[in-house]
């Protein structure tokens, strides 16, 4: 009988190479390394599905056997980058413990790039070990699944792969276990990889990198831009609206990055790298996720701020192709766009329909300085406060007036009374205002988490791993987010 001869479906995907293709300027080609042993952890069906696999089809070896031992796929690419870290320009980055894949469509024909993390060293590893520990890419997973069902623009991890090594971290007990992950994002090209062609002074080459990202990214633009000047002003335009937005999504979303440094900052304008990453517990604004940010430079308030920082920083490699008057005028509407997202996005938080409301509500108080004074004011998590109000109205409905409602979030101590009256009022005329009124349930179910994944629960998630290797905490919190 003929041996069956079944080939892996991952290694099957049309990849395509449009990074490779520009040529090895902006990439070095490495190898992964060879791990003692490969135990899928994790993978997520529904992106196999969004690359075009059926994932029944996908067998978890045939995970490991492409993203854990590295079969049948060449060539590897380490990126090139630079970027401003903490404010201080740092010429010594590039992919350190990660490549690109590969990049492919895909079902709704995006390029996107399928990136490792943890998949050994590289020319721009700098004495590092080319790793990921098992806890960062638990994290990861978390970060992504829970942005993206908040309706946060971000990368997703695709697969993670226990690699069976002991590491040494001064930000974990070690020895610790490795991992590696694979991460499917719109692009792994940052602003730091535009900055580094500054360094270079390669006019020539950050041109091509731009048009590459335009016609990859931005494709819509050519077709009202031409492709001279005009194009690489209205990328850079456009991806001032989308890291605007992307802040406000941040910010509503009750997440702080951690690190926002210019290497980490997408030309797709989506969020990515969730290293010491973490969601808000009660509302501050100067609440900092990395312990090492000694001087709260990353806060969750300042991200808007930031993020303007950055794109203004992005403006220096973009003026070696560009006059910089129209940089700035693309510039400008960063607060407009932003104001106007997050107003959106805190609205829907609340079940309230923004442009409806906004409409019918000139003469009502606006729910959303009201919530964010009561938030400031009553100690209760941030992501509790709205999961305990979607619970409240999926229990007993709308309420029939204002007073009938109570302090929700179960075990809080009560609200500062003039702040939760005010509140509750702003609240409820607001939800008045939404034409579709059987939506307030559903939106209030569609835009929060039943469990917002704040550090003491991925700390629980962790420890059961951890203590007994028991995933079925991740399992669970899975299931019930995404
Ligand atoms: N263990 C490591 N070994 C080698 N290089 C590393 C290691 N950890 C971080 N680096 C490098 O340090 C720099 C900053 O790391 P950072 O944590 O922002 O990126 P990363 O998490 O490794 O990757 P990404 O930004 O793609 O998520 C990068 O150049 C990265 O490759
Ligand atoms: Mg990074």
């Amino acid at each position: 009988m003929p041996m069956s001869t079944r080939l892996n479906p991952l290694l099957g995907l049309p990849f395509e190479g449009a990074l490779e293709d520009l040529g090895p300027e902006y990439w070095d080609v490495v190898e992964a390394a060879t791990f003692p042993r490969t135990r899928l952890r994790f993978r997520n069906d529904p992106l196999l599905h969004q690359l075009g696999l059926d994932p029944a089809s996908v067998s978890d070896d045939d995970i490991e056997a492409a993203y854990g031992r590295f079969e049948g796929r060449a060539p590897l690419l380490a990126l090139r980058y630079h970027g401003h870290q903490f404010g201080a320009y740092n010429p010594l980055l590039g992919d350190g413990r990660g490549f690109l894949y590969g990049q492919l469509r895909d079902r709704h024909g995006q390029l996107l790039d399928l990136g490792t993390k943890g998949s050994g060293t590289t020319p721009w590893s700098r004495g590092g070990d080319g790793r990921l520990t098992l806890k960062g890419g638990v994290r990861e997973v978390i970060a992504g699944e829970a942005l993206q069902r908040l309706g946060v623009s971000t990368s997703r991890t695709l697969a993670l792969i226990e690699t069976g090594e002991d590491l040494w971290r001064g930000d974990e007990p070690s020895p610790t276990r490795s991992a590696v992950m694979v991460r499917v994002a719109r692009t792994h090209l940052r602003f730091g990889t535009c900055e580094r062609l500054l360094f270079r002074r390669q006019p020539a080459q950050l041109e091509r990198l731009l048009r590459h990202v335009v016609a990859c990214h931005y494709p819509h633009l050519a077709v009202s831009h031409g492709d001279g000047e005009p194009l690489l002003v209205a990328f850079y335009g456009a991806l001032v609206q989308r890291v605007a937005r992307l802040a406000a999504e941040w910010m509503a979303a009750g997440f702080t990055h951690g690190v926002l440094n210019t290497d980490n900052m997408s030309l797709a304008g989506e969020s990515f790298d969730y290293g010491p990453f973490a969601f808000l517990e009660t509302w501050d604004p100067g609440f900092t996720a990395a312990y090492f940010d000694h001087d709260g430079i990353y806060a969750y308030g300042r991200q808007p701020l930031v993020c303007e920082q950055n794109l203004r920083l992005l403006q220096e490699p973009l003026a070696m192709l560009l006059p910089r008057a129209p940089l700035e005028a693309a510039l400008e509407p960063f607060g407009e766009v932003y104001d106007a997202h997050y107003r959106r996005c805190l609205l829907r938080r609340l079940g309230i329909d923004a442009p409806t409301s906004a409409e019918a509500a000139a003469d009502l108080p606006d729910p959303l300085p009201a919530t964010l004074r009561l938030l400031a004011g009553w100690p209760v998590a941030y992501g509790s406060f709205f999961a305990a109000l979607a619970g409240r109205v999926r229990a007993g409905g709308l309420p029939a007036t204002a007073e009938d409602l109570e302090p929700f979030v179960a075990g809080a101590p009560a609200p500062p009374r003039a702040e939760w009256l005010a509140w509750r009022d702003s609240w409820w005329h607001g939800c008045q205002a939404v034409a579709d009124q059987a939506g307030i349930a559903a939106g209030l179910q569609r835009w929060n988490l039943p469990e917002t994944p704040v550090r003491p629960v991925i700390e629980r998630i962790w420890a059961a791993i951890d203590e007994q290797d028991d995933w079925t905490p991740l399992q669970q919190w899975l299931a019930r987010t995404v």
